[in-house]
């Protein structure tokens, strides 16, 4: 049997825990060496509840003692990580704050010319196998509109050029209208999902996207709208909101681990 590929995560949040956990119960032919939080003290309980006991490592370290990265960071952190990784031939970096990978200019390429592999999942929208099947035969027109209850955004949001409290928003609003690369560099904590949707699309550019704060909905809600010489696609993820981060859906880490877990599975189902 081959050696197991060593997994580190980094970010024990509600994704990254959740990932970390799985990892740590058992993904085959892999295992969990390493992990990176920003405080150990207040990180105790999180390490404690995994039986694996991996090495807690600074961000920056934490390529050298794996195979394969995880990152599921605030996109304020992504860089400490992501400058060390994007320079490493033969690792593969498995990133949850996609939209970092648009923001960064050049970094896509770097990877490439570096021999890194990145490894975008699903996350919180579906479709993207439609989506890139559409590519192949020619894509017109890929929109995404997005719908979160006003919570979702925290306490106050930028509506127009004023910020309003969230709790005040009492019919669905408007926040945003524009490209997924925008829309990414307005709300990067909430729309990670256009981003992905871009890479396998259309592009950062040419991606249209509408973000929406709606009293009326309860879930994080992903209208993804794809029009190809194939025909049109409309694909609807109403998610709930993850409890620990209502910003996050709670599907979010279930992609990841399902993305982890595909990587050594001898049946791969899905574009
Ligand atoms: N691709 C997709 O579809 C989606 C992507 N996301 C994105 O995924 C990312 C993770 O989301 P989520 O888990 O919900 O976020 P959380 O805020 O719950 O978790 C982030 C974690 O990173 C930790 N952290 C902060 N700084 C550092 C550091 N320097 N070194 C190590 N750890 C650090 C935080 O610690 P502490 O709490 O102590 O500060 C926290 O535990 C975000 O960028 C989010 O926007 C979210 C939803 C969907
Ligand atoms: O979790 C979601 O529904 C979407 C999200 O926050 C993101 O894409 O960043």
């Amino acid at each position: 049997m081959a050696e197991p590929l060593r997994v580190a995560v980094a970010g024990l949040g509600s994704i990254g825990m959740r990932v970390a956990t799985a990892l740590d119960q058992g993904v085959d032919g892999l295992q969990l060496v390493a992990v990176a939080v920003r405080d150990v003290r207040s990180a105790g309980a999180r390490l404690s509840g995994l039986r694996s006991s991996p090495v807690v490592l600074p961000l920056a370290e934490l390529p050298d003692a794996a195979e394969i990265v995880v990152e599921c960071l605030p996109p304020s952190a992504f860089s400490t990580l992501g400058d060390v990784v994007v320079n490493l031939s033969g690792k593969t970096f498995v990133v949850a704050s996609v939209g970092q990978l648009l923001m960064r200019e050049g970094f896509l390429d770097q990877a490439r010319i570096a021999g890194l592999r990145i490894m975008a999942p699903s996350g919180a929208v579906a479709g993207l196998d439609g989506l890139r099947a559409a590519r192949e035969i020619g894509l017109e027109a890929v929109s995404l509109k997005t719908r979160k209850p006003p919570s979702s955004f925290g306490e106050g949001v930028m509506v127009g050029e004023k910020t309003v409290a969230t709790s005040g928003i009492d019919k669905a609003t408007r926040l945003f209208s524009g490209s997924a690369r925008q829309s990414i560099a307005a709300f990067p904590k909430n729309i990670n999902v256009a981003a992905t949707v871009a890479l396998a699309g259309l592009g950062a550019d040419r991606t249209s996207v509408e973000i929406w704060a709606d009293p009326g909905v309860f879930m994080n809600t992903h209208e993804l709208t794809i029009r190809s010489k194939g025909g049109t696609l409309k694909v609807v993820s109403e998610n709930l909101p993850d409890e620990e981060n209502p910003k996050s859906s709670a599907i979010t880490a279930y992609s990841i681990i399902a993305a982890l877990r595909r990587m050594n599975s001898a049946l791969s189902v899905g574009t």
